[in-house]
């Protein structure tokens, strides 16, 4: 059935495409993971019931799930189109809020041209089947733009080799193993305590400025921006040895650094038209496309001068040990492709990420005077003045500081769900899943369901430390509910050093400031990415030495 519509889509694909270059060859895009894609995990191959899980038999059909029916031609796009869509301009968590109540806990998505059909899962036991059974080469497909972008449009630069973010099977894995041995040990993390600690020492200089700039001692408007600015200032560092200068209080709108923020958080809006929304960049050279590849190519560029940079300030002393040197230099060691693909994809992710986890952060501490006070109690133990410096003892000894990062990813993770492909076929829900179905959670639902937490909407960092017994406890919550850095061999690759940045940062503001939310409950919502929508206004006043 899919391959067979995969044909149709290749054939309206020819036709369509008359695009060169830089947009046709994004046809390339279109066609292959619908077809050698799924010769090459097998889909249609397996025998009849060889290796079927248990249940199969007895399960409904695949074609029974639940789910908006597509209409001829147009399938299931019209629903987002203006005045007759249902879903126009919808948010991501607001489409998976509609499909759960009703549908239930699965329902299938399917006729957006040049999108794969997706299966939604809101239940912890399938999401937990579908990622224990997920292999070691676990399939996240998506970023088909980026991937696009890499293969063909800048083949220059990457010379065929993707990153982690988009790469699959064994050369993902090659990737990863490589990669994972830098990025995923905790003594890599331990050795930035210090340098997160100057970088935090800056946005706290910021921070007391615009305090005192303000009548009411409010953060500006665009304070979300200061909080990209140190993500990126601390990403750099990790990533290339190099301080951008991004916290500098004139740093000018022009500024590369400034661009390269902008741009990062265009994309991912961008992507977000382009992989999730009906589009037809992959037949056609749209607006958007055009724009993504604008951002991409300054993106690209910066990245190459920063390497060429890093790369020339490389101290040669064979002698320095591998843990003194950027991620860069000890990538360069082990593979230069490699390298260059990984640190672009660190950098891009690691700005709007961290800093969006950052402000919904403070935000709940904000709006949580007590428990801003609990937090501040435990700082005081180990920073006995505003100056005293965070080091990586006091890390391992903050339960409380802890417990506030993984309290406001619960709430707030920047990715709303996730999503594999299946490798075998699985019984989710009581309905066959054949191999090579895209499985898309939404763990943010679950996250904040009374099905699984007490008092699941309220900020209660208390439910993450050991000591708590009772009903709150995360002890009593399905594993697979919460699960903001992915999990098993494909899980974030940045998430040590993304809890360091925030758990520096973090410590640092609020030894320093006591903050408050004089406003309406902000708004949170996503496109791509989960975050604050609002301007981030706290208020912020000195905090008793
Ligand atoms: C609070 C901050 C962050 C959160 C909540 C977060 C969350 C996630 C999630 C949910 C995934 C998908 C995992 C999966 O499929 O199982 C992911 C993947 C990834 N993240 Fe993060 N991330 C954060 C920060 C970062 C940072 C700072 C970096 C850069 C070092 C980074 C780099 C990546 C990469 C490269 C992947 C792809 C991994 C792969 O496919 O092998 N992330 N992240």
């Amino acid at each position: 059935m899919i391959l067979s519509k995969s044909r149709s889509l290749i054939i309206l694909t020819r036709f369509v495409s008359t695009e060169s270059a830089k947009n046709a060859s994004a046809e390339s895009i279109a066609v292959d993971p619908k077809d050698s894609y799924y010769k090459k995990i097998g889909y249609g191959v397996s025998k009849e019931n060889e290796g079927k899980p248990e249940g199969w038999d007895e399960a409904k059909p695949f074609e029974e799930i639940p789910g908006p029916k597509p209409i001829p031609i147009l399938g299931n796009a019209w629903r987002f189109f203006p005045l007759v869509g249902d879903m126009h301009n919808i948010q991501i968590i607001d489409l998976h809020t509609k499909f759960r109540e009703q549908y239930g806990d699965i329902a299938y998505f399917s006729g957006i041209h040049g999108k794969r059909p997706m299966v939604f899962c809101y239940n912890p036991d399938d999401i937990e089947k579908v990622l224990r059974n997920e292999g070691p080469w676990p399939i996240r497909y998506g970023m088909t733009a980026f991937v696009h972008y890499r293969k063909n449009v800048r083949k220059d630069v990457f010379q065929d080799v993707g990153g982690v973010l988009t790469s699959q099977g064994e050369e993902w894995f090659n990737i990863r193993s490589i990669v994972n041995k830098i990025l995923m040990q905790p003594r890599t993390a331990e050795m930035y305590v210090g340098s997160m600690d100057t970088i935090a020492r800056d946005l706290i200089d910021n921070i007391r400025h615009f305090s005192k700039a303000s009548t009411d001692n409010l953060m500006p408007e665009d304070f979300q921006n200061e909080l990209y600015k140190w993500a990126l200032e601390s990403i750099g560092v990790i990533s290339y040895n190099k301080r951008f200068g991004a916290l500098k209080r004139d740093l000018s709108k022009d500024s590369d650094e400034q661009k390269y923020i902008s741009s990062v958080v265009e994309m991912f809006e961008l992507f977000f038209k382009l992989e999730v929304l009906p589009s037809l960049w992959p037949y056609i050279s749209t607006k958007t496309w055009r724009r993504a590849v604008e951002l991409l190519d300054f993106l690209t560029d910066v990245n190459q001068r920063s390497i060429e940079e890093c790369i020339r300030a490389a101290d040669p002393n064979p002698n320095i040990p591998d843990h003194e040197r950027s991620v860069l230099e000890r990538l360069l060691k082990k593979d230069r492709k490699v390298a260059v693909a990984m640190t672009t994809d660190i950098v891009i992710a690691g700005v709007d990420t961290t800093g969006r986890t950052m402000a919904a952060a403070l935000y709940f501490l904000a709006k949580n005077p007590d428990k801003q006070k609990r937090f501040r109690e435990e700082l005081k133990k180990h920073l006995p003045s505003k100056e005293s410096a965070v080091t990586k003892e006091m890390l391992k000894d903050s339960p409380y500081l802890k417990a506030v990062i993984k309290e406001t990813t619960r709430l707030a993770p920047i990715a709303p769900g996730n999503m594999r492909t299946t490798i075998k076929d699985l019984v989710l829900s009581g309905y066959r899943i054949p191999k090579g179905t895209d499985v898309v959670s939404a763990n943010i639902l679950l996250s904040h369901d009374e099905k699984y937490y007490v008092k699941p909407k309220e900020f209660i960092p208390e439910r993450w430390l050991r000591t708590t017994q009772e009903n709150y406890s995360y002890k009593n919550v399905h594993p697979f509910v919460t699960l903001p850095f992915g999990f098993g061999p494909r899980s974030c690759i940045g998430k040590r050093l993304a809890n360091l940045e925030l758990e520096v940062g973090l410590s640092k503001i609020i030894r320093n400031f006591e903050l408050s939310w004089p406003h309406p409950d902000a708004k949170f919502g996503a496109k791509l990415l989960y975050g604050i929508e609002d301007p981030l206004r706290y208020k912020v006043v000195e905090a008793a030495d």
